[in-house]
Parts: C-alpha cells; structure tokens; sequence
C-alpha cells in the first residue's frame, strides 16, 4: 500500500518486561512495513522509538492465528523474538475470545496459552545446538564456543529461532555490556551475527542475565535469550532444567522440556496507542 493512503496507519506500543514494540496490524490493508520504514519507526530520537516493530500479517498456516514479522531498530529481520510473541499472542486471544494462540513466525510455529494469573506461557519451540544451526563459521562443540574478549570466554552458543551466545561470569554487575557486547556480536564466528547473554547463577534455579541484542543493543529483557541462558546453563550442569532467569525488567519462568522444546512463561503489557505519523512511512 502507497503510504499516502496509509495515513492513519494506527499501532500499539507493548512491552514485555520492558523490552518494547511498536505493533502494527497489517492484515487489514496488506501496509508493507519494509527495512527503511522499520529503521524510522524504530528511531528513538526521529520516530516512535522501540526495540523491536513487529507487524501483524495474515497467517500463512492454516494452523497458525496470524503470522508475526519481526523487524530489528536496523531494519533487519529476526528470526524470533521471545517477549513479542507473549505480547501478539496475548492479542489475539482477546481478539478470538479464548485462552490460547498459534502465533507463526518465520522460524515456525508458536503455541501459546493464558496462565490464568495474567501471563502468557509460550511453546518457543526446540533449542537447536549444531554449530550449523546457531550458525557459527566453523565446526565446533557448540558447549565450549572458541571465542573470548576481556573478561568473558568461552559461550554456548544455541539457537532459539534466532542465535545466541551466553556467557557465564561471577559477577554480571562487573560486565561492561556496552563496549564489549557490540564487539561480541560482530565476531566473524557468527555469519548472522549473535545476540549476547551475560549469565551469572545466583542459585540452582535463578540465573541473572544480561543481553546485548543484535541491532538493538542493551535491552531490559530478551525473551529467546532467557531461553537461551537456560538451556546452556542446563547443559553445563548448572541449573537444573528450569529456572527463573532474572533480567533487567524482571523475571521469567524457563523450561526446557525433555523433548528438547522450550517454554517461556512471562508478563505482557500494553503501553499506549497511537497514529503512525505518514512521513516515517515515505521512507
Ligand atoms: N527481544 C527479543 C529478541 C529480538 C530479536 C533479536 N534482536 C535478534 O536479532 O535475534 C526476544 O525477546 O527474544
């Protein structure tokens, strides 16, 4: 659609635990919110300002309630995004009247379902643990990455829809996200780039967590790199196969189930609606 006749495209801005999303409904006009458009809307300074857009489109499955794209503040496009999939699937069981939703995304389909205290429980489907599925650049035990920079080395590396390398430190407070995050991200053993957890084990069952999302930076929570931290803390023997996984903006309830999939438990809140403004969609 011309963005002329998209005036009044209207969107919601969510959050989850303060990792936040412009959200736009595209089924109705069939708008195509591109990278140059995302990267506007994104804008903190010039546009709306988020973590991450996420466009509502019509499901591609049969299965599937709606299809969510997810667009980074660059413009890229995610593969998954945790906190944003509680927040669509939350819409649209309001929307259909019931307790549960199948959100699809391009990594596959999402179930999801009301806890019944408020919160959204979501299917984020299997960890996927070959060097060729995170992807890295070589072949290697995806339990012991060969990466280190400053006080941080050796990461697991998972993939959650999207990839992912955690890193286990003693002290999270001590890390200098900012400058060492964006360095990590780049490393030419991620072909795709990575997003970055830092995870200190406060107790069996409680893992601090730090991110750097790729494009977005520091985030106050990342729903897949919860995910992430869990299953790598698990592997390494260090929690057990559920945890709570405390991040900037709060908490989330992670388990990876014995067939290998992973359910994110977690809050949902909308912010404020509004209009998007046409000149950030002539981009
Ligand atoms: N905030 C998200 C992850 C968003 C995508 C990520 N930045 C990527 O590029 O993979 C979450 O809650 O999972």
């Amino acid at each position: 659609m011309e963005p002329s006749a998209a005036a009044a495209l209207p969107f919601l801005k969510m959050h989850g635990l303060g990792n936040d999303f412009v959200v736009i409904d595209a089924r109705p006009g069939g708008i195509v919110v591109d990278g140059p458009r995302a990267r506007a809307i994104a804008d903190r300074r010039t546009g709306i300002g988020c973590d991450q857009l996420i466009v509502i489109e019509p499901a591609v499955s049969s299965l599937a309630d709606a299809f969510m794209r997810i667009r980074n503040p660059d413009g890229s496009e995610a593969e998954a995004c945790g906190n944003a999939t509680r927040c669509i699937a939350s819409l649209l069981m309001e929307e259909r009247g019931r307790g549960h939703a199948v959100v699809e995304t391009v990594a596959g389909l999402l179930d999801a379902e009301a806890t019944g205290d408020g919160r959204i429980a979501v299917d984020m489907g299997p960890a996927r643990l070959d060097w060729r599925e995170i992807p890295l650049a070589q072949a290697c035990d995806t339990l012991h990455v060969p990466l280190a920079l400053g006080p941080v080395s050796d990461p697991v590396a998972t993939n959650m829809g999207n990839p992912h390398a955690t890193f286990f430190v003693p002290d999270v407070a001590a890390i200098a996200v900012a400058d060492i995050g964006p360095v990590l991200e780049r490393n030419p053993i991620f072909p795709e780039r990575a997003n970055i957890g830092f995870a200190q084990i406060l107790a069996p069952g409680r893992i601090r967590l730090r991110m750097w999302e790729r494009s977005a930076g520091i985030t106050r929570a990342c729903g897949s790199g919860a995910c992430a931290a869990l299953v790598a803390a698990a592997r390494r023997g260090l929690v057990d196969r559920r945890a709570e996984v405390i991040l900037d903006g709060g908490t989330l309830e992670i388990e990876w189930l014995r067939d290998g999939h992973v359910l994110m438990t977690g809050p949902v809140a909308t912010a404020f609606s509004g209009t998007i403004h046409p000149s950030l969609l002539a981009a």
